[in-house]
C-alpha cells in the first residue's frame, strides 16, 4: 500500500509543486497522467524518496518514508520499492543476468538466479540472459527493466513513462506484464505517463 498526504516540493522559488493525495492498495494499479512538464517524474521520484518532499508524507505499508534517514531510505527503497525508469539504465559491463542479480545485492538479499530465470521466461527474454544489455532492443530492455524492478518482490512498483518509446503492440504487452507481475507479488502498481494509450487499461486515474 502506498499513500501520500499533502506533498509539496520545490526546485526553487520559481518552481513549486503541490501534488494531489494518492492512495494505491496492494494489488491495485493507479495511473497518473499529465502533459509534459507537469511534474510526473518529480512526483514519481518523491514517491520513491529519490527526492525529499518539502512537506507532507509518503507512507508505504506502515512506514512513513519522510521520517527515515538517508541511509534508512536507501535500504527501504532497495527492499520494498521496484522502479522502472523512463530510460532503462543498466550496468553496461554486466550481463542481463548480472543486472538482475544486482537488485538482490543492493537489497542485501541472496542472489536468486532461479527467480531471474523464471522472470526471464515469463517476460520473454530467457534467450538474452547472457548478453550485455546494450545488445537488446528497446522493448527487450524495457522488459528486463520490469524484471529487475520485481526481483525482490517489492511492495510497490513505480513506473515512469514505461511505454513512451514503444509501439502499440509492445505498449499493450508492457502494461500487461506490469499488471501481471504486480498482481502475482501483491504489490501496488503506480504508472506515471503522458501516454493516453494507457488510459483504458487503468480504472484508477489521477490527472496532474
Ligand atoms: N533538477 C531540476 N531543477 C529545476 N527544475 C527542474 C528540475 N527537474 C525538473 N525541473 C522542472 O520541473 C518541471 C517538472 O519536471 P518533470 O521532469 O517532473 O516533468 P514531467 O511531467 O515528468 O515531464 P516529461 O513528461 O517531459 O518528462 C519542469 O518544468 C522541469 O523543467
Amino acid at each position: 500500500m502506498l499513500a501520500t498526504n499533502q506533498i509539496t516540493f520545490e526546485y526553487g522559488p520559481a518552481k513549486q509543486f503541490s501534488f494531489p493525495d494518492v492512495h494505491c492498495a496492494n494489488r491495485e494499479a493507479l495511473l497518473i497522467l499529465g502533459r509534459s512538464g507537469t511534474g510526473k517524474t518529480t512526483f514519481l521520484h518523491l514517491l520513491a524518496l529519490l527526492l525529499k518532499p518539502k512537506s507532507g508524507s509518503v507512507v508505504i505499508d506502515k512506514t512513513d518514508l519522510t521520517k527515515l534517514s538517508v541511509a534508512e531510505t536507501a535500504a527501504f527503497r532497495a527492499k520494498h520499492v521496484g522502479i522502472v525508469y523512463q530510460k532503462p539504465h543498466f550496468v553496461s559491463a554486466l550481463s542481463v543476468m548480472d543486472n538482475l542479480l544486482m537488485a538482490n545485492y543492493l537489497a542485501n538479499k541472496p542472489q536468486d538466479k532461479n527467480r531471474a530465470r523464471e522472470l526471464a521466461t515469463q517476460l520473454g527474454f530467457s534467450e538474452q540472459l547472457n548478453k550485455k544489455t546494450n545488445q537488446l532492443s528497446q522493448g527487450e530492455q524495457q522488459r528486463v527493466s520490469i524484471a529487475r524492478a520485481v526481483m525482490n518482490q517489492p511492495d510497490v512498483i513505480l513506473a515512469d513513462e514505461p511505454t513512451s518509446s514503444l509501439d502499440d503492440e509492445n505498449t499493450s504487452r508492457v502494461v500487461q506484464l506490469l499488471r501481471e507481475q504486480s498482481e502475482q507479488i501483491g504489490a501496488s502498481l503506480i504508472v506515471v505517463t503522458h501516454d493516453q494509450r494507457l488510459k483504458d487499461a487503468f480504472q484508477n486515474r489521477v490527472i496532474l
